[in-house]
């Protein structure tokens, strides 16, 4: 899953890429709510907080379908609440999410690097671009790409390859700054050195057991070379 050694990053970067939920925003929230919504409109039970922070990462395919399964439904109902989410996001997006302590500088000190920056979500484009202006972060990105806006998702190494080649620069020279082992598992194989923040969504997992070049608590504490 991972390599057995993290090759060095001295060169100094040309380009960030950003994850936005569990690193930018914690939007644990807005999940609960949406999903609490859906599944009790299916007539089923509400799944609790800690599964859906276990869950969360994957994209909404991967938490509707688990949600779903946890509650013990049919899972012939995925269409119909694959709709049912949709329609309850784009309704509750932001309500219940909250920018991190240290996001919004962090990506300023990145910024006045003047390199480009996109955010690479595997959140729909949609959700992930309201998001982001709602919160007032959009202006960092040259960039937004969501888990629909190509044909695989993290942990697949070909959105962040379809990212650097939009931003035009080179994946070993190309930062991947995330919260979980889906970023980082994408980046080794695309060949992007790694920073992980330590207060998103891994699965339930401690960040250090996720190999990467740098661990950070905020976001303006990354060190640059
Ligand atoms: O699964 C999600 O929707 C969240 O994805 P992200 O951590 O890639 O932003
Ligand atoms: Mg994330």
């Amino acid at each position: 899953m991972f390599p057995n050694s993290i090759p060095s990053y001295h060169e100094p970067p040309q380009a960030f890429i950003v994850d936005l939920d569990g690193t930018l925003v914690d939007t644990l929230g807005d999940f609960v709510a949406v999903l609490e919504r859906v599944l009790t409109g299916l007539g089923l039970a509400a799944v609790d907080r800690g599964f859906v922070e276990l869950t969360v990462g994957r994209g909404s395919e991967h938490l509707i379908r688990s949600c779903l399964a946890r509650v013990g439904g049919d899972p012939a109902l995925y269409e119909q609440a694959w709709q049912q989410y949709q329609m309850q996001y784009r309704v509750l997006n932001g309500q219940f999410s909250e920018v991190y302590p240290g996001a919004r500088e962090g990506l300023q000190r990145l910024r006045c690097l003047g390199l480009p920056m996109a955010c690479l979500t595997n959140k729909p484009a949609a959700f992930a671009r309201e998001l982001l202006s709602q919160k007032g972060l959009d202006g960092y990105f040259d960039k937004v790409f969501g888990g629909d806006d190509f044909e695989r998702k993290k942990p697949d190494p070909l959105p962040l390859l379809k990212t650097c080649e939009a931003l035009g620069s080179a994946p070993a020279r190309t930062w991947m700054i995330g919260d979980s082992s889906n970023d980082a598992q994408a980046a080794h194989a695309a060949g992007c050195p790694v920073v992980l923040v330590s207060y998103g969504y891994n699965h339930g997992e401690p960040i250090g057991s996720v190999p990467a070049q740098q661990y950070v608590d905020r976001l303006d504490e990354i060190k640059l070379p």
